[in-house]
């Protein structure tokens, strides 16, 4: 046995911000991927992934007692899969912010839920909604709390934008241009991130007065305004928008960056080779990037490994 496969996802703006209602722009990234499946001799890995779906399965059949309008499953296929062996075979790092724990519930809902919502049917807004809310529901288990956006991506494998809370809607994205100077990328920094004591460290922040008005005034207006050149293509304004973007994050999310990684971010910003931001709620993981000219990035970066994600 072997399902469909489940892809990775970049949340390239929007970290944080759409706690707080700013937009988002989460696109699939199709370098890594996950299925569920069976093995006659399981490794060590599988051994440890079978042993997750064990308990996420003990906590869907408590979900949907507690929920059934929300969703239900077919739990008797779920759990006797899980007893022969059934793991998540999957190559997307954990804990490296591009949405490991999505992919898995991606998966499981859509081999295990009834009246699914599917990608082929007219997605409308309530639609989305309320996939996006029965995968936050499932995701809570693996995160604390979850928006839902990482496994809404995986599952429906299209680009997602967050306008608010309440309202998202699938779009599209300019088309890459695999010969461009200017791209997108990742940076590996080594370390893996956990996303609660992030977004603990953020929810405290939020009691100060100052950090609101700078999340409003700053954050969230470049965040915004990054979006919106991304989508119209207005990749020139985006690389100006994306240094004020660095900037603010150096200055005010410095916990979520790791602390050897202050120096090239600052040197980035200070040469305008490439500019950095939080790939998802940071502390470790990927960091990403942005550069009007790839070939520079590298060099100014040689100590790296980069992994382009978009070009442009
Ligand atoms: N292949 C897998 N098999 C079983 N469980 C997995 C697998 N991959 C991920 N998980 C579960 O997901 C958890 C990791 O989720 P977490 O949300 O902390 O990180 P992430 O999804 O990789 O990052 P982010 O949410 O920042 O994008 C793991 O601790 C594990 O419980
Ligand atoms: C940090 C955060 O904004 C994005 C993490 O990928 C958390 C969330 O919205 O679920």
């Amino acid at each position: 046995m072997k399902g469909p496969l489940f892809y990775s996802k970049i949340l390239l703006f929007g970290e944080y911000g759409i706690i707080r209602d700013s937009k988002g722009l989460a696109i699939p990234y199709n370098f890594y991927n996950g299925a569920l499946k069976k093995s006659e001799e399981p490794s060590d890995e599988a051994i440890a992934s079978n042993k997750s779906l064990r308990s996420f399965a003990s906590y869907l059949e408590v979900l949907q007692t507690q929920q059934p309008d929300l969703v239900t499953f077919d739990l008797e296929s779920l759990k006797n899969d899980v007893e022969t062996g059934m793991y998540f075979d999957s190559s997307i790092p954990q804990g490296y912010g591009v949405g490991s724990s999505g992919a898995l519930v991606a998966a499981i809902y859509d081999k295990y839920a009834a009246n699914k919502i599917t990608v082929l049917e007219n997605l409308t807004r309530e639609k989305l909604l309320h996939l996006k809310n029965i995968f936050s529901q499932m995701e809570s288990f693996f995160h604390g709390k979850s928006s839902g956006l990482d496994p809404l991506n995986s599952y429906l494998s299209i680009p997602i934008l967050i306008n608010s809370k309440d309202n998202i809607q699938t779009t599209g994205i300019p088309t890459q241009s695999v010969d461009g100077k200017g791209a997108v990328f990742l940076l590996d920094s080594g370390i893996v991130g956990e996303t609660a004591p992030m977004i603990s460290i953020f929810m405290e922040s939020l009691k100060d007065k100052g950090f609101r008005a700078m999340l409003k005034n700053q954050f969230v207006k470049y965040t915004d305004i990054c979006i919106d050149n991304f989508l119209h293509g207005d990749m020139k304004s985006l690389i100006g928008n994306t240094k004020k973007l660095s900037k603010v994050v150096l200055n005010n999310f410095k916990p979520m960056i790791p602390e050897q990684f202050h120096a090239i971010w600052q040197q980035g910003i200070d040469t305008n080779d490439y500019y950095l931001k939080l790939c998802g709620s940071g502390g470790g993981g990927y960091i990403l990037g942005f550069t009007e000219d790839l070939e520079r990035a590298k060099a100014s970066l040689k100590d790296y490994k980069l992994e382009v994600v978009y070009q442009f």
